[in-house]
């Protein structure tokens, strides 16, 4: 059984960290004996959800350049070197067969050192509208896997290969397990079930919107299950004593969420939306605003002009929200339509394809590395002899 060594780095927010767990799962299935190191930030999400996992990671001093002139830009330069640096002992120590990025500065670095090494280096882009991170590494790596058509106008057409989004496999059945999730989560059966995700940080505006509305849930039978975020948790923890709201922080155990689920509100991050095709349940999108090119609109947009989820902006929310929920609670027709219709738009093999890219990868990464051992024999021939 061949023994194989990956690296995949990506972090910042969950949007680049579960897939990269996704694609490393898939390679564990595939080749069990292979070694796996993640490399993240050393501050962020990742190094509490990575391990959860059961993988080993490595965290970088890095952020991401500030939008805006910050004090804080100024420790940038030293961040990077010192994060290239960290990079290149990695990479010398672990010698990876294959490197894959998944997005976020953290994989910036890392993905930089090991492709400038020759070492052949897969990105797996989520967004229509690519970070920052993986449009500088576009012209260095390999492979790029991608989820939306028209990527080329950031990175080279020959590298593209359109597989979709890695998701993770538990997300792949959640349907068997209805029942058994109400159960697990004390939900009353004969009441409709909300999922409320913020994406892997929560947002605001959503928890604002949830908080004016909940008397409103109370009146359409609803109970809710609202994941609020880390950050706003201590603002909003107190609502868990009304007897139909279930107020979280994170939720770890996310396919059994999207089983409980009847009806989903939820950000349109990229990994997200990928989910709720698999997931197959009546969905409202509410993007964020503030994200770069607006692309959570796009991702959203792209499932609603198929009629297979409403999406209400941000501005329109105190016009519509009240308006729009209510109907979808109470007209069955209209959520079975939704269900069936975001169910067709799921790419279920996304993970698979990607996984096979590397394999590709992986021939040219054992000549590769024969190559090296070689010359480094040669060279240490040389220097007894010289
Ligand atoms: C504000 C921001 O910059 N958002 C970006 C970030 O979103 P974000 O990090 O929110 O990412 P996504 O919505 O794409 O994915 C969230 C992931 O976290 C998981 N999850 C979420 C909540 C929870 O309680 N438990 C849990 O496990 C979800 O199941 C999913 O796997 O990355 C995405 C992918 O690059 C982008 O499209 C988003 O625009």
């Amino acid at each position: 059984m061949a023994n194989y060594r990956f690296i995949l780095s990506g972090g910042g927010t969950g949007g680049h960290i579960y897939p990269a767990i996704a694609i490393a799962d898939e390679l564990k299935s595939r080749y069990p004996d292979s070694q796996f190191l993640f490399v993240g930030a050393s501050d962020r999400m990742e190094m509490e959800k990575v391990p959860q996992a059961g993988y080993a990671i490595e965290g970088l001093w890095i952020s991401g350049i500030q939008r805006k002139l910050t004090l804080r830009n100024l420790a940038f330069p030293f961040k990077l070197m010192s994060s290239l640096l960290r990079s290149r002992k990695i990479l010398k120590t672990f010698k990876p067969h294959v490197v894959i990025g998944t997005g976020g500065f953290a994989s910036g670095p890392l993905l930089q050192v090991a492709s400038s090494n020759n070492i052949p280096c897969l990105i797996q882009e989520q967004n229509s509208y690519p970070g920052i991170t993986n449009r500088l590494l576009g012209k260095k790596v390999d492979v790029i896997c991608v989820a939306y058509e028209g990527l080329e106008t950031y990175f080279p057409k020959s590298k593209i290969k359109i597989t979709g989004n890695p998701v993770r496999k538990d997300l792949l059945s959640v349907e068997d397990k209805h029942i058994k999730a109400k159960d697990a989560f004390s939900l009353i059966h004969s009441k409709y079930t909300l999922l409320v995700l913020g994406g892997s940080l929560g947002a605001r505006r959503i928890n604002e919107l949830i908080e004016q509305h909940l008397e409103l849930f109370e009146f359409l039978n609803v109970q809710v299950i609202w994941q609020c975020g880390k950050l706003y948790y201590d603002q909003y923890k107190h609502h868990n004593t009304l007897k139909h709201v279930q107020v979280n922080a994170f939720i770890n155990n996310m396919d059994m969420v999207y089983a409980a689920a009847d009806i989903i509100i939820s950000r349109a991050g990229a990994i997200s939306v990928s989910e709720l095709c698999i997931v197959g349940k009546p969905v409202v999108f509410i993007p964020s605003p503030n994200v770069a090119e607006d692309h959570q609109t796009k991702n959203a947009q792209a499932i609603s002009s198929k009629n297979a989820a409403l999406l209400i902006s941000e501005k329109d929310l105190d016009d519509h929200f009240e308006h729009e929920f209510s109907e979808l609670v109470t007209n069955e027709e209209k959520q079975k339509t939704l269900s069936a219709n975001i169910k067709a738009l799921a790419l279920v093999n996304a993970t698979k394809d990607i996984v096979d890219e590397v394999e590709k990868l992986l021939a040219r990464s054992s000549s590769h590395q024969e190559s090296a051992a070689v010359s480094e024999t040669k060279q240490t021939t040389m220097s007894k002899n010289p």
